[in-house]
C-alpha cells in the first residue's frame, strides 16, 4: 500500500499496490505491519460494510464522542462514493476544514480517518458499497454529527441529496 498526506493532518489516502495478470488483480488493503511503519491505527477490531441504493444518498457527518472516537480505513467495495472528512480538532493545523475524496470499486483508493474527525460520503452509482474498519469497536449511544449542509464547512457535494436519514438533517449547525 502506498500511503498518501492530505490536505488534513494526519489523515492520508492509501492506494493499493495492484499485483495485475491475466487472471485480474491481487492487493493488499491491510496490514497492521504496514498501517504502524505509515503512523496511522495498525489495529481495527471491528469491520461494518453500508449497502446504498441510489446515487445521491448522503450519510453524515459522523462522529463519536470520545472516550469511544473512532479512526476508520474506509473504501468502495461496490460503486463509488464521493468521501468527505472534517478535522474537528481544536488543537489541529487543518481545524474545521474539509476535504472530498472519489473512492471507488475501480481506483481501490481508500481513505485513513483519525480520531477527531467528522465522516461523511455521497454515493455516485446505484448500489454502492462502503467498507469500514473501525477501531475501537462501536460503542451505541455516542454518536454525534454535524450538518451535511452546514454553512460553517461549506461542503460541496457532488449531487443533489437523493435520500438521507432524518438524522442527519436535523444534526446542530458547528457552534466550535
Ligand atoms: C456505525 C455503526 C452502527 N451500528 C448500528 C447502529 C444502528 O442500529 C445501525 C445503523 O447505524 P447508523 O444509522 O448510524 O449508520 P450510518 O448512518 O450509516 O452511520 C455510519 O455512517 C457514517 C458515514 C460513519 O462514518 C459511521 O461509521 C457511521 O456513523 O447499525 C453498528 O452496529 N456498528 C457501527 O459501527
Amino acid at each position: 500500500m502506498i500511503f498518501h498526506e492530505t490536505g488534513l493532518a494526519d489523515a492520508r489516502l492509501i492506494e493499493q499496490e495492484r499485483h495485475v495478470d491475466d487472471r485480474g488483480h491481487f492487493a493488499r488493503v491491510a496490514c497492521a505491519g504496514e498501517f504502524a511503519r505509515a503512523g496511522i491505527e495498525a489495529d481495527y477490531p471491528q469491520a461494518s460494510v453500508s449497502h446504498n441504493t441510489r446515487a445521491g444518498t448522503l450519510r453524515g457527518m459522523h462522529f463519536q464522542r470520545p472516550p469511544h472516537a473512532e479512526a476508520k480505513v474506509v473504501r468502495a467495495t461496490r460503486g463509488a462514493v464521493f468521501d468527505v472528512i472534517i478535522d474537528l480538532r481544536p488543537g489541529s493545523p487543518t481545524f474545521r476544514r474539509w476535504q472530498g475524496f472519489e473512492l471507488s470499486a475501480g481506483n481501490g483508493r481508500m481513505l485513513y480517518i483519525p480520531k477527531g474527525f467528522a465522516h461523511g460520503f455521497q454515493t455516485l452509482e446505484d448500489e454502492t458499497d462502503v467498507l469500514y474498519l473501525i477501531t475501537p469497536a462501536f460503542v451505541p449511544g455516542h454518536g454525534d454529527g454535524v450538518r451535511f449542509d452546514d454553512p460553517a464547512f461549506a461542503i460541496d457535494w457532488p449531487l443533489p441529496v437523493s435520500v438521507i436519514a432524518e438524522k442527519d438533517r436535523i444534526w446542530p449547525l458547528f457552534g466550535g
